[in-house]
């Protein structure tokens, strides 16, 4: 990575410039490499700190509510998964939350099956009212959230709805919270309420790897901590990115086994030509 022409803040001069914009996005997370902190479920520690290793942040995974007064103050950004939720871990996650706020540190919040049990959606909506930054999940998990009800047809963490079929509920959901919403699919779809930004990178394959949404959802974080004023272009830069990894770790992958690792080593490799050619963000 290159350290030449650097910006410390990111100019929106042409803000349609989308690709420009993620490579822009990504430097700044190499030149800044911004303390992570990740509070999230068993499945996904490894893949979401390598993840954000290879794009030149800096994990810990740090979920004691013992240690969150001294430590949460130190990261530049955290990220609040509930994928293996229990009572015990919730009095952290919200202290943790409360810190960031108290701190002025961008907070992302990944709802992990929010419509599979009573005991995870309220705990979801109270993390809601906490105010994160930014929440990413998958078309089930924000219809979830935007109904405020449990859905019988849930299938636990995979979505069984499109990424289309949540953006008005993302919308909505961003109008009510005023946090920026992200639907993560074949298409991502990405509000603020009025605002929708389309990211067309990824491959299918990674609905086959598990934790790829836990560990976008912390690269989103890290993005959004470098550019926190931009929650929405840094939230779109991040999916592009690890979509645009997936895609060039595709070229070589046999299976989701492979990808998993080929994606990891294309995220550390990724250069300003592969960026500028390959990301795919709009708006309407
Ligand atoms: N059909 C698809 N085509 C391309 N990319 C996809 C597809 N499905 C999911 N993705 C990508 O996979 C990542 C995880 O998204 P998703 O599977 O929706 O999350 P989760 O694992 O939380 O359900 C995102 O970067 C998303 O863009
Ligand atoms: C399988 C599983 N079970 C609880 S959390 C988890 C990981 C979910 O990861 P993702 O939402 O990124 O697919
Ligand atoms: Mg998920």
């Amino acid at each position: 990575m290159e350290e030449d022409n650097i910006t410390n803040t990111i100019e929106l001069q042409d803000p349609l410039d989308y690709p420009k914009q993620a490579w822009t996005h990504f430097q700044l997370v190499h030149q800044k490499s911004p303390l992570i902190q990740c509070i999230t479920n068993f499945v996904s520690m490894d893949f979401m700190a390598n993840t954000l290793l290879s794009a030149g942040a800096s994990p810990a995974m740090i979920h004691s509510v013992d240690e969150i007064p001294e430590f949460t103050p130190k990261a530049l950004g955290v990220c609040i998964n509930v994928g293996t939720l229990t009572p015990d871990w919730l009095p952290g996650i919200k202290l943790a939350a409360q810190v960031a706020n108290q701190f002025k540190k961008p907070w992302v919040l990944d709802p992990v099956a929010a419509g599979g049990s009573s005991f995870r959606l309220k705990a979801c909506l109270e993390l809601l009212g906490l105010k994160p930054s930014v929440v990413r999940g998958n078309a089930s998990e924000i219809l979830a959230l935007f109904k405020g009800c449990v859905d019988s047809t849930s299938k636990g963490v995979d979505s069984v709805h499109g990424s289309s079929d949540a953006v008005e509920a993302a919308k909505s959901l961003a109008q009510q919270t005023g946090c920026v919403v992200a639907v993560s699919g074949a298409i991502d779809y990405i509000t603020d309420g009025d605002r929708v930004v389309y990211v067309y990178n990824g491959v299918p394959m990674l609905q086959k790897i598990t934790a790829s949404g836990c560990s976008v959802t912390a690269l989103i974080t890290a993005f959004v901590a470098v550019d926190p004023s931009h929650a929405v272009e840094a939230t779109a830069s991040a999916l592009a990115i690890f979509g645009v990894a997936s895609e060039t770790g595709m070229d070589m992958a046999r299976g989701p086994g492979s990808l998993r690792t080929l994606l990891i080593d294309s995220l550390y490799g990724l250069d300003e030509a592969t960026v500028l050619g390959r990301v795919r963000i709009n708006h309407l």
